[in-house]
């Protein structure tokens, strides 16, 4: 059937017309391409609901290049959605699917044809309400059980802001309230829009689930640490262990899909993180001797303003290394990872438990947990993978803790896995321990032992979530590592120092930060004046 032209374009031709008449305002032309742009995402996700089959995320839809007034569809597409019910409703009520309308082209006329039946689908609408005794669609909407908005939980980046000064900023514009579990984590009303706020582009708060933020802290490592991050791109459990670890130590963030590994990157950098380097009189255990010529002169300012009794110098506090490739490739026997202390494992999984964030509650046959033969297959295919990643991070030496994790509602991804590793994980030492005891939503009773995993619930957490966590006891430490865990503390109260792999000019090139250490009194703001002319 040949398209009708678009108003816009019906009207342009119209000729008897004034031409003030003819062309509509900007308002009216970007409302006209909104409520277009609008139809054709609800089209492709009504329709791939219905087919069970997942076209894409609202999101991933509406941000796609072919729609030009993004926020205005995602509002709209959103509002529809999330009325959906009732506007069925109402259709019925008023009768209008009729035969009629389904012969209505949807390229305008379908507007046109509704514009005609306004009076009958108020009176409909009035009648509904009066029914179910509400007074107004609100409050019909609010009868769904997944209506009920989700906070926006923020996660405070300590390596660049302490939590009370970040709070003291949103609270400039929002009700703030800290989270009981989880330090650092902050609470904002539903709906907060903080994607262009200063502290959110800066890097100084991450937008972070409370569920997906449970699983840095359960994995609890210790300032000084060596970590891996198996899986972790785009770095947000990573940063949070930066975090966590007070800026001191070294995480090895692990990440095989080459585009993610970009976005892993530019959050390190965000966050501060890259590396993070002391300046300090005494020798430190590990230091970096041959000092390039920007940071000469920049150490020579340095002994300037602030003198020095010995020449100072610069130890490494933390070094976020990004590797990209394949974590299943690291041998764990290689001395490079002889004094990794902690893993944490948030592999690919089928993200079922993120329904809600992908807006999957606001479509009609909401199959969240629903699968399918096909969907079977790709879950039985990634729980054989995530099967391979935990036994493979069971497999690291001086290993004690690891965190297993995955943003899924399903059994056969989280507690199915762990049950195929624990015979492997007890030979290694190996027990399952349990993170926020407080936390009342435990594993599926799907073997003995499951009471120590932890579950977030889609509906009642608006965020399905699953964390394991091992713990290993008196892990025979290698010779170098006690020596070293000695040093973690200096003197001066500084922890141990850590020789970056690559050429050293690379790895200064990406320092991003020197603080002086405050016993030499050095103004910070000076110190950072002068990293920022000379760095
Ligand atoms: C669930 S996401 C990780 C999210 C991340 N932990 C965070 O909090 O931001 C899983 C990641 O693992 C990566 N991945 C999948 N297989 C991998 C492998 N064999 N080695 C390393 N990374 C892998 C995927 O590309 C994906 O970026």
């Amino acid at each position: 059937m040949a398209r009708r032209k678009p108003i816009i374009a019906q009207r342009s031709l119209a000729k008897e017309r004034k031409p003030e008449e003819m062309r509509p305002s900007n308002a009216e032309r970007s409302a006209y391409f909104a409520r277009r742009e609008a139809a054709k995402v609800l089209r492709s996700t009504l329709q791939g609901d219905a087919r069970r089959r997942a076209v894409g995320s609202i999101k991933s839809l509406v941000y796609s290049p072919s729609i030009r007034n993004k926020k205005a569809t995602f509002a709209l597409v959103c509002q529809t959605l999330k009325r959906l019910s009732v506007i069925k409703d109402v259709m019925e009520e008023a009768n209008v699917l009729s035969a009629k309308w389904k012969g209505v082209s949807l390229y305008g006329d379908a507007e046109k044809y509704l514009m005609l039946k306004k009076d009958a689908l108020h009176s409909a609408l009035s009648r509904i309400l009066s029914r179910k005794g509400v007074k107004n669609v609100e409050d019909l909407v609010a009868l769904d059980k997944f209506s009920e908005q989700k906070p926006r939980y923020v996660r405070v980046n300590t390596l660049k802001i302490d939590t009370e000064n970040a709070i003291r900023e949103l609270r400039q514009e929002y009700e703030v309230q800290k989270d009981d579990m989880v330090p650092d984590l902050l609470i904002l009303p539903p709906g907060a829009d903080l994607h262009k706020h200063p502290l959110v582009t800066n890097g100084s708060i991450f937008l972070q689930g409370k569920a997906s933020s449970m699983a840095a802290v359960a994995l609890g490592p210790k300032p000084g640490w060596e970590v891996i991050d198996a899986c972790s791109a785009p770095g947000n459990k990573t940063l949070h262990l930066a975090s966590l670890m007070k800026g001191k130590g070294k995480i090895i963030a692990c990440e095989l899909n080459e585009e993610r590994v970009k976005r892993l990157k530019y959050n390190v950098k965000l966050a501060g993180a890259t590396s993070i380097l002391c300046v300090s009189s005494c020798p430190p255990p590990i230091c970096i001797r041959k000092i390039p010529d920007k940071l000469k002169i920049l150490l020579d300012e340095i002994m300037r303003i602030s003198p020095m009794r010995s020449k100072p110098s610069i130890c490494v506090l933390l070094y976020v290394e990004v590797k990209h490739g394949d974590f299943l490739k690291l041998d764990p026997n290689d001395p490079s990872y002889s004094k990794v202390r902690a893993i944490l494992l948030d592999p690919s999984c089928s993200g079922s438990g993120t329904a809600f964030e992908r807006l999957d509650h606001l479509l009609p046959s909401h199959s969240a947990g629903h699968s399918d033969h096909a969907d079977v297959r790709r879950l039985q295919k990634l729980a054989g993978f995530q099967k391979k990643v935990l036994e493979h991070a069971l497999s690291f030496p001086a290993v004690e803790r690891i965190v297993y994790s995955t943003c899924s509602i399903h059994q056969i991804e989280n507690e199915d896995v762990v049950s195929s590793v624990m015979h492997l994980a007890s030979s290694h030492g190996f027990q399952l321990a349990t993170s926020f005891p407080q936390w009342p939503r435990r594993g599926l009773p799907a073997f003995d032992g499951s009471e120590h995993l932890l579950r977030t619930d889609l509906t009642t957490d608006k965020e399905g979530f699953f964390i394991a966590l091992f713990v290993r006891k008196g892990v025979q430490k290698p010779k170098d590592y006690e020596r070293n865990a000695e040093d973690h503390t200096d003197i001066a109260g500084r922890t141990k120092a850590y020789k970056p792999r690559k050429p050293l000019n690379i790895f200064i090139a990406k320092m991003l930060k020197v603080f002086p250490h405050p016993h030499f009194k050095l103004p910070r703001k000076k110190t950072m004046e002068l990293i920022s002319q000379d760095i």
